[in-house]
C-alpha cells in the first residue's frame, strides 16, 4: 500500500500544489490520479519517489516512511514510467531496459537476456533489443518505458501520463495491453492522467483531484459514475455518465439472445431470406463478418457486399457493448459472439433496455 498522510507541498514561490492530501493506494491495485491541469497530480506522484520533497506530512510504502529512506535506494524500489518514455537515446533498447538491474548488480549478460524477455512481455519482438530509441515509433517507445520500469521487479510503479504522447488508436492498444499485463503482474500502481476516460478504463480506484491538490472523491469507476460526490466531480466526469456506467455492468445472462437466420460468405443468400431487408453473414467458421441487403446481391455474397457498421459484443461483456452492438447494426439487431468469436444470437436495443430496468445504479 502507498499512503499519503496529510501531505502538503508548497513551492518556494508560495504555490500550494498539494494541500493536506490523504490517500491510500491499495496493494495490487491501479489507483489513478485524475484532475484538471495544475491540480497537483504530478507533484503528488513525484513526492512518492522523492523527486520532489513534501513540505509536510508523510508518505508510506507499506508501513515504511519514505522520508526515512535513502532517496536513491527508494527510487530503485519503485518503477517509474513517464510521458515520452524518457529513454536514453545513445543506449540500445535492451541496454535501456537493463539499466536498473545492472545498477543493482546483475551481470550485464543476464540483464540483457532478461531485457529481451521483458520486451516480449510488453508486446515487442526480441529483435528490437539491438535497436536505438529513435528507430522505434512513439507507441513502441512507451512499451519499452514500461519494460524498463518492470526490469527490477519493483513492487510499486508510478506512471505519469504514460500513454498520452501517442495517437488515440495506439493509445487504446497500449491501454488494453497494459490492463492484460497488470492482470498478470498485480503491481501496486499509481498513475497520473488528465484524461477521465483513461482513468475510468484503467483504474481499480480513481482519485479525482481539484486544483489546490485535494482529493474530491476516491472511488471505483462505477461508483464515480453512479454517485459523483459533488458538482465538481460530476462536471469533470462529463456527459454520457448513464451510458458510460453501462460499461461497468456485466451482461451476466440478463439479456436473452434471439436466433437469427444467416447466410454464408461465398454462397448466395438462401432463397427464403431473399425478401429480408438485412441478412447476417457468417464465414465458414461460424464467425459473423457483416450484414448484407439481399436485393443488392446476385449470386455468391462477396466481401464488397457487406455492411460492416455493426459492432460485435461478447456474451460475457458489458451492457454498454451489447447495447452498442444493437445501436450500430444496420438491421438494429446486435450481433453477440462467444469468446472465440463464434456467433451466438442477436439482441435488440429494446430487449437490452428492458433488461436494464432491473439494474441497480449505485
Ligand atoms: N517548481 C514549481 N514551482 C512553483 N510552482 C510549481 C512548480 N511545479 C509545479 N508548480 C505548480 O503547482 C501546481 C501543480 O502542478 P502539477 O504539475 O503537480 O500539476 P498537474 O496536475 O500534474 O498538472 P498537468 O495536468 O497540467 O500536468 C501548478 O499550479 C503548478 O503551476
Amino acid at each position: 500500500m502507498i499512503t499519503f498522510d496529510n501531505v502538503t507541498k508548497a513551492y518556494p514561490d508560495g504555490t500550494v500544489a498539494v494541500d493536506g492530501l490523504n490517500l491510500e493506494a491499495a496493494d495490487g491495485e491501479l489507483t489513478v490520479l485524475v484532475g484538471p491541469s495544475g491540480c497537483g497530480k504530478t507533484t503528488s506522484l513525484r513526492m512518492i519517489n522523492r523527486l520532489i520533497e513534501p513540505t509536510s506530512g508523510s508518505i508510506l510504502l507499506g508501513n515504511e516512511r519514505t522520508g526515512d529512506m535513502d532517496p536513491a535506494l527508494l527510487r530503485r524500489r519503485i518503477g517509474y514510467v513517464i510521458q515520452n518514455a524518457g529513454l536514453f537515446p545513445h543506449r540500445t533498447i535492451a541496454e535501456n531496459v537493463a539499466t536498473m538491474p545492472i545498477l543493482l548488480g546483475e551481470k550485464r549478460r543476464t540483464a540483457l537476456i532478461q531485457a529481451e524477455e521483458l520486451l516480449e512481455r510488453v508486446g515487442l519482438p526480441r529483435t528490437f533489443a539491438k535497436r536505438y530509441p529513435w528507430q522505434l515509433s512513439g507507441g513502441q517507445q512507451q512499451r519499452v518505458g514500461v519494460a524498463r520500469a518492470l526490469a527490477s521487479s519493483p513492487r510499486y510503479m508510478l506512471m505519469d501520463e504514460p500513454f498520452s504522447a501517442v495517437d488515440p488508436i495506439v493509445r487504446a492498444q497500449l491501454q488494453d495491453e497494459f490492463l492484460r499485463l497488470q492482470a498478470d503482474i498485480g503491481k501496486t500502481i499509481i498513475m497520473v492522467t488528465h484524461d477521465i476516460d483513461e482513468a475510468l478504463k484503467l483504474g481499480d480506484k480513481v482519485a479525482v483531484m481539484r486544483v489546490g491538490g485535494k482529493v474530491a472523491q476516491l472511488a471505483t469507476p462505477a461508483e464515480l459514475l453512479a454517485n459523483p460526490a459533488d458538482s465538481f466531480v460530476a462536471d469533470f466526469l462529463g456527459r454520457d455518465r448513464g451510458y458510460r456506467f453501462l460499461g461497468f455492468v456485466g451482461v451476466d445472462g440478463r439479456v436473452e439472445l434471439t436466433d437469427e437466420p444467416v447466410a454464408v460468405l461465398g454462397e448466395p443468400v438462401p432463397a427464403h431470406l431473399g425478401a429480408e431487408p438485412w441478412v447476417l453473414v457468417l464465414d465458414t467458421a461460424q464467425r459473423p463478418v457483416g450484414w448484407v441487403e439481399p436485393s443488392t446481391t446476385d449470386g455468391p455474397i462477396r466481401e464488397e457486399h457487406l455492411n460492416l457498421s455493426g459492432t460485435h459484443a461478447r456474451h460475457d461483456e458489458t451492457m454498454r457493448q451489447i447495447l452498442d452492438s444493437a445501436l450500430s447494426s444496420p438491421s438494429r439487431r446486435g450481433v453477440v459472439v462467444d469468446g472465440l468469436g463464434t456467433f451466438k444470437g442477436t439482441v435488440t436495443a429494446s430487449t437490452v433496455v428492458a433488461a436494464l430496468e432491473g439494474v441497480k445504479v449505485s
